[in-house]
């Protein structure tokens, strides 16, 4: 059995960054940007007014001026002509601001009769925001890049229609088991529904990848070679359950059967012991183990970080974080484990009930507590690493 860290670096060495399209903007929420991309202007293009108000020349910026309104600027349509002291400009947020120009004075704080303004009083900035305050022609979005929405917003100012986005991995999944039937149908006296393919699915588009749900595949090897076929020209194959050692786990034969090239099987892990991955032609296999909790544990501790990288992204473990422990724990054995917890008030409160068949929990959780090898016993209050999920 080798450890969690050393299964992760061997999934990462089994996947890579998928090929670059370019994908239009309105289409590119969550996406990863993969290279660096340029302003095609300067933003703003133009020293434009922050308020509504009166464009006037630094000269006449004192309260008590009397000035002559001699023309308008407002967004889309500048004024033309060039401001001299003893003059202003109706102008409004948005709008160029006049050449001779050197502040904006806010409506609130003028008079106004005819065309004839009176300052009543002066704010203390210019109201300007001068010509590439936000960004320069050239400027550049780093890359790699998860984009979120306001990365969208600024790649549209800066005039770009399309990015440059690493394609959706393609991930196709595979349930196994002859006592699996799909939600809706009902199932014989001995079987249970098929549950895990779905929050994996869910999983998998979370994070930007395109997921494929497969027909069940039976306890028979025909099955379960007819089923990978169909997995053909994937980006990662994932199986569900069929990875331990009874006499109907049979994933493993199979894969190796179709020309897999193992790369580890069995984690140091509770839970997911039994989980393998390896290469099948240009595909990465991941396979988890049947029980729910595993499935779901492993695919947010192995699964996503591969995605990531698949997107584009660094390789990285599941990102943790640390919170204080809401009561007593036992000390760990010789596996790491991932303990379905809760985050309140008072800490973060691990489950009682820590068996991997429970969904109910899962469900209930937002978080795992990462307990390492020969962790001692932990009283509440310690500090404790998680991962949020
Ligand atoms: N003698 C041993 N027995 C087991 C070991 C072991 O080391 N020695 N490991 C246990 C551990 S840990 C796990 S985890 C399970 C994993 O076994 P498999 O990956 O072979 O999974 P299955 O046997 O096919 O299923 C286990 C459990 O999960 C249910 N299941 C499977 N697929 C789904 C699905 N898509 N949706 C919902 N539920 C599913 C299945 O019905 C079983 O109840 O092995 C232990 N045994
Ligand atoms: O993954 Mo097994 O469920 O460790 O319980």
């Amino acid at each position: 059995m080798i450890s969690v860290a050393e299964a992760l670096d061997k999934v990462f060495a089994l996947v890579a960054p998928t090929p670059v399209e370019e994908v239009p903007l309105a289409e590119c929420a969550g996406r990863v940007l993969a290279r660096p991309v340029s302003a095609r202007l300067t933003q703003p293009p133009f020293a434009a007014s922050a308020m509504d108000g009166y464009a006037v020349t630094a000269a006449d910026a004192r309260p008590g001026a009397m000035l002559t309104v001699i023309g308008t600027a407002r967004a889309g349509e500048g004024f033309a002509g060039t401001l001299a002291p003893g003059q202003a400009v109706r102008i409004f947020t948005g709008a160029p601001v006049p050449a001779g120009a050197d502040r904006v004075v806010i409506q609130e704080d003028v008079t106004r009769n005819g065309d004839r303004i009176t300052l009543t009083e002066i704010g203390s900035g210019p109201n300007i925001r001068p010509a590439g305050a936000d960004f320069a022609l050239g400027d550049t979005i780093a890359a790699p890049r998860r984009l979120r929405p306001a990365d969208l917003a600024l790649a549209a100012a800066m005039n770009l229609p399309a990015l440059p986005v690493h394609r959706r991995p393609d991930v196709a999944i595979i349930a196994t088991g002859d006592e699996l039937v799909m939600p809706g149908e009902t199932p014989g006296p001995d079987q249970i529904i098929a549950s895990n393919a779905f929050g994996l699915k869910a999983m998998v588009e979370a994070e930007g990848g395109h997921a494929r749900l497969l027909p069940i595949a039976r306890d028979t090897e025909a099955s379960l070679r007819a089923v990978f076929e169909l997995a053909e020209g994937t980006d990662l194959l994932v199986t569900i359950g069929g990875a331990s050692v009874g006499d109907h786990d049979l994933v493993g034969k199979v894969a190796a059967d179709l020309g897999m090239d193992q790369a580890f099987y069995k984690v140091a892990m509770r839970p997911g012991k039994p989980l393998m991955a390896g290469r099948m032609g240009t595909a990465a296999m991941i396979g988890l183990p049947g029980n729910p909790v595993s499935a779901l544990v492993c695919a947010q501790l192995f699964l996503l970080p591969a995605l990531r990288v698949m997107l584009g992204l660094p390789a990285a473990p599941a990102p943790r974080r640390t919170g204080r422990l809401a009561r007593d724990l036992d000390a760990n054995g010789p596996r790491e484990h991932y303990m379905r917890a809760r985050i309140t008030a008072d800490g973060i409160a691990p489950f009682d009930r820590q068996d991997s068949a429970l969904l109910t929990i899962l469900s209930e959780a937002d978080a795992l507590i990462v307990r390492p090898v020969g962790d001692g016993a932990r009283r509440a209050g310690e500090t404790v690493a998680y991962i949020p999920i």
